[in-house]
This record gives C-alpha cells, structure tokens and sequence, in this order.
C-alpha cells in the first residue's frame, strides 16, 4: 500500500513473487504505480503497508546490494562523472572485482555502441545514449536479480533489439515496460497493475488460451485490459 501526501492511492494492494530464474515483465497504463513498486523495492519509497520481501526475508541495505536497478530515465547516471566512471562506481558499488569491472566495462561500453563517448560526461550524452549508460551501469553490477524500470526508453531499434538479446540471457528479472515487443520476447509470467491493483497474472500458456501469440496481440489484449 502506498499512498503518496495529498494523492489518490498510487498502490492499494500488490501481491506477488519473483522466482529465482524467472522473468517477469510488469505493464500498465500510465500511473498504474509501477515505478512505484520499483522504488518500494529500492527502498526509495517507504510502503504506508504492506510487506516486501528480498531472497526470503525484510530487506536490508547489504541485501538490496544484490539487486540491481534501472531507474526511469537514466535517473541512476552521475551527470558530472563521465561514462567510464559511472562504470567504475557502479562496480565497485557492487563489490564487484577491479578487474572485472574493466572488462567486463570496455565490453558494455562497446555493446552498447559508447566507445566513443567513454570520456564524456554523462549529462552530456544524448538521450538514448544516457539509457544507454544507465543499463552499462546496471548490467556491470554481476547482481543476483534485475529490476530494469522502462529499459527501452529512447532507444533507437538496434539498440533495443541488443537490449532483448542481454535481458534474455539475465536468469532473474523485473521489467517495467510499456513495450509489447520486449515484453513478448522476454516474458515468462506478465504482470498488468491498474490504479495501484494487480488486474491480471499470465503466464504464457494463459495467454495462448486467450488468442496472444505475439506482440500484436498482445498489444490488443493488453488493450482490452486497461480499459
Ligand atoms: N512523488 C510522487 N508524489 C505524488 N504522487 C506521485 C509521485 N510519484 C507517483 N505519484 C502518483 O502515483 C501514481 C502511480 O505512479 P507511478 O509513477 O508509480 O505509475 P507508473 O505505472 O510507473 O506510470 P508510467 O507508466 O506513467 O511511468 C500516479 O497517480 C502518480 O501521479
């Protein structure tokens, strides 16, 4: 439950599990409180009820460690830090090894077509290419789980055809999205909040029953259930 000063609750009554080893995409229509959920579960939004949850237990902030986020718009990027530095801090925020940081870092940077912005600063960049960064700073965390709010935002179509090939290969996600297209490729349970509520929880097989068999109609079943 969360209600935020002066509002109309923003989440009334959220139930749900992310298995180890599943990815989960969350949809809903604009204020369905999804980056809500995401920042309880951050621990930057304090719940007025409601229990969370983290590996079996309340979260602490050594716990939250093995989470990694995306934040909405590239909000997790140090505009006064270049590219590579948001790298380093990210992890070695995480504790991850120096040396893996670096590869693995000159890896996401090339992947993600930021060579050639490596040295600049991160306020700097272009739209997409701070997404760009934010999800090279989310992804260099070696983290036990992913929660990714909105990933493909701005991102021109290669680079979100990249994005669904690395979130594939992520065993254990959380994925706010608006996007049918990444969240067919990539899905195995769908989530759909609206006003703060859980309206629908579908695996893929309930979805074959309801005539969903790609990004179209997944688009017009979702549709159907935000109206
Ligand atoms: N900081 C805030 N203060 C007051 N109300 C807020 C705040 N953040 C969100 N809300 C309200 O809470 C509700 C849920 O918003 P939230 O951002 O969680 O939705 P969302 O599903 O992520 O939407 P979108 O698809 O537009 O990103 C909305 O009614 C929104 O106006």
């Amino acid at each position: 439950m969360k209600t935020y000063p002066g509002g109309t609750p923003a989440l009334r009554g959220v139930d749900f599990f992310l298995r180890t080893g599943e990815r989960v995409v969350l949809l809903g229509p604009n204020g369905a409180g999804k980056t809500t959920l995401v920042k309880i579960i951050a621990g930057l939004v304090e719940p007025d009820a409601g229990e969370l949850k983290v590996f079996g237990s309340r979260p602490t902030p050594g716990k939250r460690r093995w989470l990694s986020f995306l934040f909405e718009e590239a909000e997790n990027l140090y505009g006064y830090l270049t590219a590579w530095e948001n790298l380093l801090f990210y992890g070695r925020l995480a504790g991850v090894p120096e040396r893996t940081i670096r590869e693995k870092g000159l890896e996401l940077l090339s992947a993600f077509g930021l060579g050639e912005a490596r040295d600049r600063l991160a306020q700097n960049l272009s739209r997409g290419q701070k997404q760009r960064l934010a999800l090279a700073s989310t992804l260099i965390q070696e983290a036990a789980a992913y929660v990714l709010d909105e990933p493909t935002l701005g991102l021109d179509l290669q680079s979100q055809n990249d994005l669904i090939a690395r979130i594939k290969e992520l065993p254990t996600v959380l994925i706010t999205t608006h996007d049918p297209v990444l969240a067919w490729e990539v899905a195995d349970r769908f989530i759909v909040l609206k006003g703060g509520e859980v309206r629908e929880i579908a695996v893929r097989s309930d979805l074959a029953a309801k005539g969903v068999h790609d990004p179209e109609t997944l688009r017009n079943w979702l549709l159907e259930v935000y109206r």
